[in-house]
């Protein structure tokens, strides 16, 4: 921190001489563990993902909103033993408050809608793309911050919400070349294991532990497993018929062994038949181990997977209807999912579909004297009113910078602002693939 502290925190302005600025230790030019800058050619690759985001969201009718990235820990703080609660970046602020860098976007969103009570008519189709954070031991080397985008819908109750969701998300994927031999989507209800629990004498709080528990199954060793279910309670029985029960990769087999009355059935037929009439039933299979880590889920459960089964989970969602309730709201059916920024590139990289996104200018402008620059700033302003991109010279250089500077940044042409022709009101283009060069009147200049 410079002596004197000229607000802006970028180079001390002329307020300042040297002799007050106190000697610092040279500071780590990194970002904080765990965090990313964003240089221009990962700006470029960030962008272009969330374009797709935002125009698949805008596709579907969603509407964009955001929230704080600060947010009250109080939205957090849910018993049921998550991953998500251990590593929540918290911290009391300088009014003595409990808050908390947000390490996902579906609470903020509950409370805008509980905020907005019935000034919103539902049902609302809302969606964000915001950074979230999580405070993980540096150990596993992994990120502390990451851009998810959300999909929300709330006020639907019936299973047209999560089959119109995952639509949305194929057609994310493929708007970016990824097919269904890539990735898929897991399918399950966290009604199969309520309705299973339900004929064990187990109390209702412990369906999120046990959710929370088995979603850890790919994570840690299946005797782990046992020994924390064990532990929350439940009856020996119970988890080994549970653990039979999530090994079910069939909607038929899980028929039998539930009966058809059973609503989780009926919900997941009910999505495989819209899955159908979407589209994309190449895309998504039952398997009843998928759980999903937040507590709040409460029916339908998906998540996103690579086929060749090298990444994380890409996305992951379902339904969450008491969320809203534990907030102290009414009861309001919702539904969505999170999509990461960071498990998609892994994807997109392994599979070559990295976009191509380079710096593109169309114009270079530039002075071939120093008593030219004024006319150069004319001519760039005359060409950015019509809408063109120009990279203006700013200062004399040679003409051998100036090609270097117009090849890295893929300049289309060269716009030289000369004496002679600046006298005749002209200037001199150069069309750098083709070499053509000429001369012409400014005002025809397009
Ligand atoms: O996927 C859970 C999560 C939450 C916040 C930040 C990061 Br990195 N990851």
């Amino acid at each position: 921190q410079s002596a004197v502290d000229n607000g802006g925190g970028g180079r001390s302005g002329a307020m300042s001489s040297p002799s007050v600025l106190e000697s610092v230790e040279k500071i780590d030019v990194n970002p904080p563990k765990g965090t990313r800058d964003f240089p221009p050619e990962d700006m470029r690759l960030r962008n272009w993902l969330f374009h797709h985001f935002k125009e698949v969201s805008r596709l579907y009718g969603f509407e964009e909103v955001d929230f704080p990235v600060l947010e009250s820990e109080a939205l957090y703080i849910r018993k049921a033993g998550e991953e998500i609660r251990d590593q929540l970046y918290c911290f009391e602020d300088r009014g003595n408050r409990r808050v908390a860098l947000r390490p996902e976007l579906t609470p903020s969103l509950a409370r805008l809608v509980m905020q907005k009570g019935k000034s919103v008519p539902l049902p609302l189709k809302w969606f964000a793309v915001g950074q979230c954070w999580r405070y993980e031991r540096m150990t596993r080397g992994r990120r502390r911050e990451h851009y998810q985008w959300n999909m929300d819908i709330i006020g639907v109750p019936e299973v047209t919400a999560e089959a119109e969701i995952i639509s949305s998300i194929v057609t994310f994927f493929k708007r970016i070349g990824i097919t269904s031999s890539d990735v898929g989507f897991k399918v399950s209800s966290r009604k199969v294991l309520q309705e299973l629990l339900r004929r064990y004498p187990i109390p209702e709080d412990l369906f999120s532990k046990v959710c929370i528990i088995i979603d850890k199954i790919e994570k840690i060793p299946i005797d782990d497993i046992k020994k924390e279910l064990k532990s929350t309670g439940i009856p020996e029985e119970a988890v080994e018929e549970l653990l039979e029960l999530l090994s079910i990769k069939s909607l038929t087999k899980l028929e039998e062994k539930l009966g058809g009355s059973v609503e989780a059935i009926s919900d997941l037929k009910q999505l495989f038949l819209l899955a159908e009439n979407f589209g994309y039933s190449d895309w998504i299979q039952f398997d009843a181990s998928v759980v999903r880590g937040l507590a709040y889920y409460t029916g339908i459960v998906f998540e996103g997977f690579d086929r060749e089964g090298k990444l994380r989970a890409i996305c992951g969602g379902g339904r969450y209807d008491k969320l809203l309730s534990t907030f102290g709201g009414d009861d309001v059916p919702a539904c969505g999912f999170g999509f990461g920024d960071a498990v998609i590139v892994e994807l997109l990289k392994e599979k070559g579909l990295l976009p191509e996104l380079s710096l593109q200018v169309e114009n270079i402008v530039c002075a071939l004297d120093r008593d030219l620059q004024g006319a150069a700033a004319t001519v760039a302003t005359v060409l950015r009113e019509k809408g063109q991109t120009v990279d203006l010279i700013l200062e004399s250089k040679p003409l051998k910078w100036v090609f270097k500077r117009a090849a890295r940044v893929n300049a289309q042409r060269l716009i030289l602002v000369g004496n002679t022709e600046w006298q005749k009101g002209m200037v001199g283009v150069k069309i750098l693939s083709s070499g053509e060069q000429f001369e012409i009147k400014l005002d025809e200049l397009e």
